[in-house]
Formats: structure tokens, sequence, C-alpha cells
């Protein structure tokens, strides 16, 4: 059963005084629900959407990132060079009001694992914050475009790239790092959001000074408790090139002081190599947002043998637990599995399968460790069929999003196997320390992707929608219970929150790895935003008929398209029809 408006479990209460009909952050709020309370777009008149206005910036890698919108303005960037647009909402199809280009080095892209992606940017004190490829965060004036500060966290040479959204919270900007298959040391750093200046840095290998762990870290579970297991639990010295990047998402709880982020997979990916736990890869960590220090960690995927990085986005809800409302968090993990963890503590909650796997037979409730299936460990030169989920998992970094309406998340996911074969490797700095071959096939049913709405406390698909593509854009969710999502093969979806009934589609000019928002334009309307621009871990699936072409374009939506000739700040017609009431019907059960 879907949850009904009255329910009490909510999203926790960490929106910052953001204007509704803005969108500031990719995740919108601090607990990443990606969810906004507009409700002009309906389920009576999303039938009438229409395209308003396009922009293409001429680059042909993955556009994945979230346009962001304040004070009438719509912010982009590039997936490489990194250029930065701001767009004027005021004026007929939104002119260009100003452009920066960081000029970043063309050597990140041969660097970067899986094409040259940037997932986001950020709006704060009047700044648009942004990574670049080449490991640069830059501040440019909002108003003006203007480089405020530049700051160079790492050298592209050795391997690191930088393809994150740079997150901001409070007076800091959160950046990690990228290289995993390049064999880098992960880390997560702050820096200062008014100078640039770097205020901390974390690795997520290592001794414990290094990892910023202290007298306050406390993980749930004794297999995780102990001196410098970052490095102990390596093989001598591997945990230098351990991989362990963390490239997915931050997000952020005020009350606690916490910020949370995941880890990727350890390096090499040929597990025979690095025997042990290989600890802090393929996990998550919450710490102090003013020292860095570790308050607890989880991993998911001890001694991970698949390359199931654990970075995907944490999102922070506050749930009914037993007659009690826990401060939770859900991360939908790469290796198939949908954690509930107490954020206070740590302690999972609900460990449950959000689609096809069989590399684990569960989850150990005591542990939370993963019961591994003995007959799914690669063994080096030994072809392994049929290993399930393949290496970007049932789901990747695309982000998921929350309803405090419906209390439940809203993921695109993936039902894709692999046959895999390991073969060692060596160390050398800036070039692949890899050693996997994967051959990606379609699970049981054949289709390579599916949206899915996922009850966080029953540990159970509440609806889904089987696609023949990788499902692998973003989500939004709305006041008016409409959800959004793309597809690889270019369809724009909005759907019913509750049932899960598809209620409009669009065919976009390629296919869509963005994350859609909502805001409100100058003229009062709603509109949607997302990019078409297929990419990064998509092109896994490029040689499938039917693949699109690479594309490049932010497409707008609203209720009957464009507003008129004379512009969006004259409209005087109103389109939006009243929001219609949530029905109570039951959703499918899949
Ligand atoms: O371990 C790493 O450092 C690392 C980095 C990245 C990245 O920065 O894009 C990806 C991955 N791993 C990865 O495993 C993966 O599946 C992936 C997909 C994508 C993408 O943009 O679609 N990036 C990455």
């Amino acid at each position: 059963m879907a949850h009904d408006p009255g329910w009490n479990g909510a999203a926790a209460n960490l929106a910052p005084n953001d204007p509704p009909g803005e969108w500031r952050r990719p995740g919108r709020d601090y607990a990443g629900t990606r969810y906004s309370p507009l409700n002009q777009i309906n389920a009576g008149n999303v039938a009438e959407l229409k395209m308003a206005w396009s922009f293409a910036d001429g680059v042909p890698y993955g556009h994945e990132g979230a346009p962001l919108v304040a004070d009438n303005t719509m912010y982009l960037v590039t997936p490489f060079p990194n250029v930065a647009y701001a767009l004027d909402l005021t004026k007929p199809g939104a002119p260009i009001k100003w452009t920066y280009s960081p000029n970043p080095s063309p050597m990140a892209i041969g660097k970067a694992c899986c094409d040259a992606v940037l997932r986001g940017w950020a709006l704060a004190d009047g700044k648009l914050i942004f990574n670049t490829l080449d490991d640069h965060t830059v501040a440019v004036d909002a108003q003006t475009g203007k480089e405020l500060w530049r700051t160079k966290l790492a050298n592209v040479e050795d391997g690191v790239t930088t393809t994150m959204a740079a997150t901001v919270y409070k007076d800091k900007v959160f950046v990690g790092n990228s290289g995993g298959e390049l064999g880098v040391h992960g880390w997560l750093a702050a820096l200062d959001l008014k100078s640039g200046k770097e205020l901390w840095r974390a690795y997520n290998t290592g001794p414990d000074d290094q990892v910023k762990i202290g007298a306050d870290f406390k993980p749930f579970y004794p297999w995780m408790r102990g001196k410098d297991l970052g490095a102990t639990t390596w093989p001598a010295d591997m945990w230098k090139h351990g991989g362990s990047a963390s490239w997915g998402w931050i997000t952020y709880d005020p009350d606690l002081n916490l910020i949370y982020y995941g880890t990727a997979n350890p390096s090499p990916r040929v597990p025979a190599q690095r025997p042990g736990l290989n600890l802090w890869s393929a996990a998550m960590f919450a710490r102090d947002a003013d020292s860095g220090m570790a308050r607890w960690a989880f991993q998911f995927t001890p001694h991970d043998q698949w390359d199931y990085d654990g970075v995907n986005e944490d999102v922070l809800i506050d749930i009914p637990w037993r007659g009690q409302t826990r401060k939770a968090l859900v991360q939908f993990n790469r290796n198939g599995f949908a954690y509930t963890i107490d954020r206070q503590t740590g302690e999972v909650l609900v460990a449950k399968p959000f689609g096809n796997l069989n590399w684990a037979l569960g989850v150990d409730p005591k542990t939370a460790q993963p019961i591994v299936n003995p007959a799914m460990q690669p063994k080096p030169g030994v072809k392994l069929p049929n290993a399930c989920p393949t290496d970007i998992g049932v789901k990747d970094w695309q982000p998921a999003a929350f309803s405090p309406r419906t209390g439940l998340l809203y993921a695109g996911i993936f039902n894709i196997c692999m046959d895999l074969t390991d073969h060692p490797v060596s160390y050398i700095a800036g070039t692949p320390y890899d050693g996997m071959e994967m051959k990606r096939h379609a699970g049981p049913g054949g289709n390579w992707g599916e949206f899915m709405a996922w009850d966080p406390i029953q540990g159970r698909k509440v609806w889904s929608i089987k696609e023949p593509f990788m499902t692998m854009s973003g989500a939004l969710v709305t006041g008016s219970d409409l959800v959004f999502y793309g597809t690889v093969d270019g369809w724009f979806r909005a759907v019913d929150a509750r049932t899960g009934k598809v209620l409009w589609s669009q065919k976009l000019g390629s296919g869509v790895i963005g994350q859609p928002i909502t805001y409100l334009g100058p003229d009062g309307r709603q509109y949607v935003a997302v990019y078409a621009g297929v990419g990064g871990a998509a092109m896994v699936a490029a040689q499938q008929p039917g693949f699109p072409p690479r594309g490049d374009t932010l497409y707008v939506f609203s209720v009957g398209g464009a507003s008129n000739n004379s512009g969006p700040g004259l409209l005087s017609s109103q389109p939006g029809k009243p929001a219609a009431q949530p029905d109570n019907t039951s959703p499918s059960q899949t």
C-alpha cells in the first residue's frame, strides 16, 4: 500500500528556506529528496505538456546534471569543457545572460573512466559553484559570470578526475574525486565557500589519521571497529592505490551537522590481488561537516568482487519505526540491496533486494553483512557466466526522488547481468588499473531497465514500469503526485506517483540521463526541464539496436508550451487546472 498524505513518516525537515518555485542544488533540499511542492502541473493537465523552449550547447558528452533556477535565471554547465551558462528566464526563449569558460585540460577526457561528464552544480551565497573534469572547483558570480575563486584539488596526470556535483552546505563546498579505475587514492575535501580555501581532506583508505577517524568514531557493527582498518584490511600499502573514490552524492543533516556520502570500488577491480575487507571501499561515511571527523561508517560490499561502488545518493527521511520516529537514510546500493539505515548510528533497519541479483543470498540481519553466493566469486582467468547485477549495479548514480506525500522513493534501475573474467594487473600511475573484462546482457525478462516506486519501511516495490533500455535518468516528484523520469531510448515520462500509471510521454532528441527539475517561471507558470544527451555508463548499451545518437539539448516543458510571442513575462492566460485530489487507488503490485 502506498502511504496516504496523512502518513506520519515524513521527509526530514531539512529543506532550506528556498522559494518553492526555485531549484538551487541538485537534490533541491539538503535531504536530497528531489521533491518539489509545485502542483500546477497535475494529473488533470499533464497530457497537455508541450515544449516551451530548448537550449543546445553543442557538447557531445553525457549530460547528467540538473539545471538550477534562482532569481528568474537558469544555470547550466556543460559536461566538458565545463562552460557555464546563465539563461534569462524573463525574456522570450531564455537568451544567454552570460557564459564563463574555465578551460580545463583536454587530458582529462582520456582519464575519465566513464565519459566526460559532470553530475551537477550548486547555487549558494550569490555564487554558481562547480567542478571541472581536470580537478578544479570554481565559483563564479551568479549575476555576472565573473570568476570569484578557483581551487586546484588534484593532478589530472595522476589519473584523478572530478565528475561529481560540487555540493554546498552552510559555509562549505564539499568535493570528492574520481579515478577508481586508475588506482587513485579516494578522498573528500571541504572548501571555504567564501574563499575556496581547502579546510580539510579525509581519505577513504589508509591509516586513521588520513581517514580522519578519532575517538568519536563509532560504527554500529563490531566487525567495522578497530584501529587503522583502512590500512590493515589491505595487503601492505595497497590502500595507497586502493581507489574507493567519492564521486557520488552528499547529503546533509543540519541538526546532527553530519554529511553523508559513499565510497567507490576498491582498486584494482581484481579481488584476488587484494585479500581482506578493503575498508573503506564500497562503503559510506557520516562525517562532522565542520571538522571532517568520521562519526560512523558502514561497508555495503566487503571485499567487493564485482565493482559495486557505494556512492549512490543517501536520501534523508524520518520514518515511523516500531512506534518511534527514526532519523533514517535510504540508499539504493549498486549491489542490488536497498538499505534503510539509522542516520545517527549507522544501524541497518532494512536491507532488501530491489532488483535482480545473484552474487549474494541475502543480508545477515545481525551483522548487516551480505551472505556471498560461493558460486558467484570470480577467479583470475576463469570466465564466470551470468553474474548479476553487472558492474554498474542494479542502480548506478542516477538519483532517486522521495515524496513526503506518498512516503515512497522513485528510482530508475537496471536489469543487467555479466559474464565476467578477471586478469591480474600492475599499478602504473595515471593508467588503467582495472583487470575486469565483462560482457553484459539483460537479466530475466529481457528488459534492461525499469522505473519503480519503493517503500523504504517494508522494503518492497510498490509498482514498476519495465523499460527496454536501461533507465539512467534522475527522478523528480511533485506536490501533485507526478513523477518524471527519462529513458535511454529518449522518452521523457510523467507518471502517477501512487499507481505507476504513465500519464504523458514525449520522445526527445537523445537518451535521457539528466535529472529533471521543476520551477516557476516569471509568468507564474510551472515548467519542467530535463537534458537529453546520452553518455556516461549508458554507453555500455550502445550496441543495442535503437540506441539513440549523442545529444546536447535541454528541453523545457509547460502546459500548453511557450506562453506566447510577447514573452513569458507578459503572459496573461493561466492554463493550469486546479490540482487533482490524490486518489486512494491501491497501487499495482509487482
Ligand atoms: O571509481 C570511480 O572513480 C568511478 C568514477 C566514475 C565517474 O567519475 O564518472 C564512475 C564510476 N567509477 C563507475 O563505476 C560507474 O559506473 C560510473 C558511471 C558513470 C556515469 O557517469 O554514468 N560514472 C561512473
